[in-house]
């Protein structure tokens, strides 16, 4: 299909910035209007018939999907550089092309994650509640004493962009010594910020700071479970801004109840939403966000012109702009 021809595109949801309107200038688009995401029967009623798919990661692209959609499906765009929502075997066997959108939101999510281990360190969603509830009655000598950064260890797990941006932040910031888990050594990583690559339990035992920015995949699934916490210092904080799944949610209620580990500051969860009524959302020593790592305007303008980048370079039968390798 060439880029003139009208093919037919459903976008899973509103994106922010004018970038869809170049895909409708050239295809017939149909955006899902709600701000929720299709069901899987919905999804699967609004792909019959799509060459181009722009999706979520809270969209299950699966074969089930790839099916209905039929066999003029020539590529999925996903909005998010993480693509674990996308069944990439199955787009193999068909000749789809998955894309992602990397590197823009790098930066975004690299500083989350430091305000995330900031407002852990010094307690800073006990602090507030105390304000919000009226439990706050004098200055304290002892009151919401917090931890310290500089010089300590911080342990990143999975340096990938945005485990190396987050741990130039807190090398230059705080002059941390780094360690770090990687399948492959990173000579740039060991020289410009002075790491040293080790395994996941070398990595736990010693660092006094854990940000988890590893893929999700089968191998990584609660690869930070209840032995990996009980090896990790009581003293020690736990970050995760990469995927729920990562870590084992049950294990972590249960460590951040009985003290195992200090604190637990998260940007993902399982599910998501999380419900108010979760643990984790109750627990003083842990903080929750909804998911916001790449939300700057910056970051979600550039991946939307990204994203439709890749529909349109699929529909035309080109690599994409930033494609996904597939098995
Ligand atoms: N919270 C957010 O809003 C937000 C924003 C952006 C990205 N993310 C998450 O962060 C992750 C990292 O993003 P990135 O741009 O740094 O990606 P990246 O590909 O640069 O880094 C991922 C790292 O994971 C490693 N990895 C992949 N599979 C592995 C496996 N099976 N075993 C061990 N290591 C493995 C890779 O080697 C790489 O070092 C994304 O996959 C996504 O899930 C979340
Ligand atoms: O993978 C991603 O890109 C994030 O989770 C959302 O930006």
């Amino acid at each position: 299909m060439s880029e003139t021809s009208r093919g037919k595109i459903f976008v899973t949801r509103e994106l922010p910035g004018s970038a869809l309107t170049r895909l409708q200038q050239s295809h017939q688009v149909s955006i899902w209007p709600h701000r929720t995401p299709p069901t899987p029967a919905e999804l699967l009623d609004n792909v019959a018939g799509c060459h181009g798919l722009l999706t979520l990661l809270s969209d299950r692209i699966d074969e089930r999907v790839m099916e209905a959609a039929g066999s003029g499906l020539q590529v999925i765009s996903n909005y998010a550089v993480g693509y674990n929502n996308i069944d990439l075997a199955a787009a193999g066997r068909r000749g789809i092309r998955v894309g992602n959108t990397p590197d823009v939101l790098t930066d975004a999510t690299a500083d989350l994650a430091v305000t995330l281990l900031l407002a852990a360190a010094r307690r800073v969603k006990e602090a507030s509640d105390e304000v919000r509830s009226g439990q706050w009655q004098t200055w304290e000598p002892a009151g919401l004493l917090g931890r310290e950064l500089r010089g300590k260890t911080l342990g990143v797990v999975g340096i990938g962009r945005i485990g190396t941006a987050f741990a130039q932040r807190m090398v230059g910031g705080w002059n941390m010594k780094l360690l770090y888990t990687s399948r492959s050594p990173q000579a740039e990583v060991d020289e410009k910020l002075g790491g040293r690559r080790v395994e996941l339990d070398e990595l736990l035992r010693e660092s006094d700071f854990v940000s988890v920015h590893v893929a999700l995949c089968e191998e990584t699934r609660h690869l930070i479970d209840a032995a990996a916490l009980a090896n990790m210092k009581p003293s020690a904080i736990l970050v995760n801004t990469a995927r729920g799944e990562i870590i084992d949610q049950e294990a972590l209620v249960q460590a951040l109840r009985e003290e195992v580990i200090f604190a637990a500051a998260l940007d993902v969860t399982t599910p998501e939403p999380l419900p108010p009524s979760h643990p984790l959302v109750g627990l003083p020593n842990a903080l929750v966000l909804p998911h916001i790592g790449s939300a700057t305007d910056t970051a979600r303008h550039e991946m939307a012109e990204i994203a439709v980048d890749n529909v349109l370079a699929g529909m035309s039968g080109q690599a994409l702009r930033c494609e996904v390798p597939l098995a």
